[in-house]
């Protein structure tokens, strides 16, 4: 497994070592004692979620509230995506500041997004099948979405026309110093 970090401490690209032959590929597409060892702490996950989106459709900017925020490990097993992690740590130095990463199911790329950040992303593929563990459960009443296209966090999405979002989304909050999150 080949993990880069990226330059918002904490966001980690994974590349699982892939087995090849004639009959196609394998890999561990998650192994609880690598990834700990990749991050330097015990992580559990409690929720698989999976998502399909058509081209253009935008996802996010999402994250959920303490004591309810969410760390998160994405992947795609179908099409590709414009992955993206905003930097929402109170006393993060990149604090407002964004990462992105295309995954696909070519690359098999996954991206570990640490609890304090806001996700999201663009589907570049016709279909893209989204599938990501979550290190605390979905709670509606603790989940806040900043506007995806929020001018102060200018996150350059490789946009071919306007993006499909959902009302939620439409709707979301801009980006603000008040919604910055404690560290840990
Ligand atoms: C996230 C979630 C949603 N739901 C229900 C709530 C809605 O009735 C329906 C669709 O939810 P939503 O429109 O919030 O789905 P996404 O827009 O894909 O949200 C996700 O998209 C971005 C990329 C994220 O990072 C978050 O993990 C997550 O917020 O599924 C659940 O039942 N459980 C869940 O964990």
């Amino acid at each position: 497994m080949k993990v880069t970090p990226t330059r918002l401490a904490g966001v980690l690209i994974i590349e699982p070592r892939v087995f090849g032959d004639e009959r196609g590929f394998f890999f561990e597409s998650f192994n609880q004692r690598a990834f700990d060892e990749a991050v330097g702490e015990h992580v559990e996950f409690v929720q698989d979620n999976h998502s399909r989106s058509s081209r253009g459709v935008l996802r996010g900017l999402h994250y959920q509230l303490p004591p309810k925020a969410q760390g998160k490990l994405v992947r795609v097993v179908a099409g590709e995506v414009f992955d993206v992690a905003v930097d929402l740590r109170k006393d993060s130095p990149t604090c407002g500041q964004w990462v992105a990463e295309v995954l696909s199911a070519a690359n098999q790329k996954q991206l570990w997004i640490p609890p304090g950040f806001a996700h999201g992303f663009l589907t570049l593929s016709e279909k893209a099948e989204f599938l990501y563990k979550t290190t605390d459960y979905y709670s509606p009443e603790h989940e806040q979405c900043i506007r995806w296209d929020d001018c102060r966090l200018a996150i350059d999405w490789p946009l071919e026309n306007k993006p499909i979002v959902s009302e939620k989304d439409k709707n979301g909050i801009f980006f603000d110093s008040e919604l910055l999150l404690p560290r840990g």
